[in-house]
């Protein structure tokens, strides 16, 4: 697949922009005029950079309101146009860009569009150029690609073709059956966008809102499948125009766009041989956290998790890395003084470093992660011990991957000698497995890591929701598997004074912010954990006030719930859901232990009451119980 995308698309100044779509592996750039215009160098100078940098300029654009003017603009237009083709030449740019007209002067009518583009197409082929016409779904008289289609196959000349943008057919609701008869040597080019659904006039939801494909809420999928089944094998390349992309890094921009375009020619199996990756990655559970510590805080940490039920389980061979288990969660203590997870408590402090997933094949699950630009990881290890398959993940956390046929799920017996059964005698307060997981990140990065997630794994985004912190709007998105044995909450929040926005702050960067733990018999673990000094999150009495009048539970049941500080939540078929929080651990994550029966959700209705008593806790002076 050769993969283009439009300078419009990225932060940056030109070199910039093309070292960060070089890096990303593109084929082609399409080089928009504004971006070369606003650039103080020669056009041959620009064409050299580009080369330089291993790529082609796929087009140029774009040129406005040509066809269907009266004179004297009809000759102006063609002037002008003379003047673009020069520069193409000098900058290497064979095919122009000519979007549909939005001018108050245009005259309509397809004859006459056919007739001008016929002229211009005449002189373009003269200096070996091509022209590619594009609807845009606010021109004046042409604005859906079926008519921008008959124009062009009515200017019946070789260098006169249509330009296909996903963004101007998707918006305006064109049936993608339509592309299906169109010549495929006739597309010059396809440009693919995808937008959320938003209640907004086409030019600003198109100029503002466009993101990577599989982001939106667009059938892009079935637009691309569209044109594949014409035959075509040109370019394809991201034009993406949007207020957030343009603010942020174009580097990861461009490597999202990247990873969108390989995932996409993916789910239709349209990958080259050479780039075949591997499926989506089952996952069969989270098989360990790992958390970045020094010798300070680890007996603090040590503490909490022993008042959860957690016992020493190992000590490994090589490091200072200890194993924590219950049921079958497994926590992994580094406390190294070299080595990732200690850079990582540098930056971070006391956190969550790595996940290790177990999945069905993690050699494939990192060569899959691989061809979508996810960033390999690898680390020296003792003689004898396991190397890991491991890419980067949110905010330079580590993602392992373990499977049972490569007997990386032996990693406790290879790498840990089994602690002193008198060290810490296992106890039972009956937390069985992670239930989910819950990353913080900038709001502009959760299209970002839905888009990580979702194309290396198989798991599927739910809708997002708005959460109130006593601090901002927290949005709120789920992503996880069909057997919701990965369940990831990912949180992002666009004020600082949010619980999460402070996490990201203090934490100096996104991370695991909170690890739900699921139990069979809240009540019962929370009595033992109770006996054993944990100390649960308080919540207000107000809160139970107010699940007497939401639910009308029972006095008897409310009493227990006030009584261990346990949440409630009851969805619309009848499912419950009981969550107990503990308080926040150095100030960056915290543990939750769940109940569910028959719920599906995440309790987003308590979120706010949970974020209160957070915050309330958080402002509390030193000292003030
Ligand atoms: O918003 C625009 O004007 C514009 C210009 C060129 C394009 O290819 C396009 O899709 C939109
Ligand atoms: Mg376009």
């Amino acid at each position: 697949m050769k993969t283009s995308i439009a300078t419009v698309s990225l932060s940056g100044d030109l070199p910039e922009k093309l070292d960060a779509i070089a890096r990303a592996q593109f084929t082609g750039v399409e080089i928009f005029e504004n971006d070369f215009l606003t650039f103080d160098h020669s056009p041959a100078t620009v064409g050299r950079m580009v080369r330089d940098k291993g790529l082609t300029v796929t087009l140029f654009q774009p040129f406005r309101d040509f066809e269907g003017m009266p004179e004297p603009l009809r000759s102006r237009g063609l002037d002008r146009a003379e003047r673009k083709f020069d520069l193409m030449q000098e900058l290497g740019a064979d095919l122009l860009l000519i979007c549909s007209n939005v001018s108050p002067h245009a005259l309509g009518g397809v004859s006459r569009a056919a007739d001008d583009l016929r002229e211009l197409g005449e002189r373009a082929a003269k200096r070996g150029l091509r022209i590619g016409f594009e609807a845009l779904a606010w021109g004046r008289f042409v604005n859906d690609h079926r008519d921008a289609w008959e124009i062009v196959r009515r200017a019946d000349h070789p260098a006169v073709g249509l330009i296909l943008d996903s963004f101007h057919t998707l918006a305006r609701g064109i049936d993608v059956a339509s592309i299906r008869s169109i010549p495929s040597d006739r597309i010059f080019l396809v440009q693919l966008a995808d937008a959320p659904k938003l209640e907004l006039d086409l030019l600003s939801w198109s100029r503002h809102f466009r993101n990577m494909p599989g982001q939106g809420d667009l059938p892009v999928t079935a637009f691309m499948d569209a044109i594949w089944a014409t035959g075509y094998d040109g370019v394809v390349s991201l034009e993406i125009f949007n207020d957030q992309f343009r603010a942020g890094s174009a580097r990861a921009v461009a490597v999202d766009g990247k990873r969108s375009l390989v995932y996409l020619a993916d789910q239709l199996g349209q990958l080259d041989a050479a780039d075949s990756i591997p499926p989506r990655a089952i996952c069969r559970g989270v098989e360990f956290i790992e958390f970045a510590l020094n010798e300070a805080t680890i007996e603090e940490f040590r503490n909490l998790i022993g008042a959860l039920g957690f016992h020493l389980a190992g000590r490994h061979r090589s490091k200072q890395v200890e194993l924590w288990c219950q049921g079958d969660v497994n926590l992994v203590l580094n406390y190294e003084r070299e080595g990732f997870a200690h850079t990582f408590y540098l930056t971070h402090g006391p956190s969550v470093c790595a996940w290790c997933l177990k999945v069905a094949d993690a050699d494939a699950a990192e060569r899959r992660a691989s061809g979508l630009l996810a960033l390999p990881f690898r680390q020296a290890v003792g003689l004898g011990e396991l190397e890991m398959p491991a890419v980067r993940g949110v905010g330079g956390s580590l993602v392992y991957f373990v499977d049972d046929n490569s007997g990386l799920t032996r990693w406790r017996d290879i790498d840990f000698e089994a602690a002193n059964k008198e060290d810490h005698s296992p106890v039972q307060v009956g937390i069985t497995n992670v239930d989910h997981l819950s990353q913080s990140m900038e709001y502009d990065e959760m299209l970002s890591w839905l888009l990580y997630y979702g194309s290396i794994l198989d798991l599927n985004k739910t809708d997002g929701q708005d959460v109130a912190d006593p601090g901002g709007l927290v949005r709120s998105q789920v992503i996880q598997n069909d057997e919701r044995s990965l369940r990831i909450v990912l949180n992002g929040s666009q004020s600082r004074r949010t619980l999460s926005g402070r996490f990201l702050n203090e934490f100096l960067g996104s991370g695991t912010q909170h690890i739900a733990l699921a139990t069979k018999d809240i009540f019962a673990t929370v009595a033992a954990l109770q006996s054993r000094g944990f100390s649960p999150l308080p919540i207000p009495a107000n809160y139970y006030d107010d699940l007497i009048a939401r639910f009308g539970l029972d006095d008897d049941l409310i009493a227990r719930l006030r009584q261990a500080n346990i949440l409630y939540d009851r969805d619309t078929t009848g499912g419950e859901y009981f969550q107990c929080y503990t308080k926040v651990f150095a100030e960056r994550f915290f543990f939750e232990i769940v109940e569910r029966r028959g719920y599906d959700g995440y309790g987003a209705a308590n979120a706010p009451f949970r974020l209160a008593s957070q915050s309330r806790l958080s402002h509390r002076p030193e000292g003030v119980a």
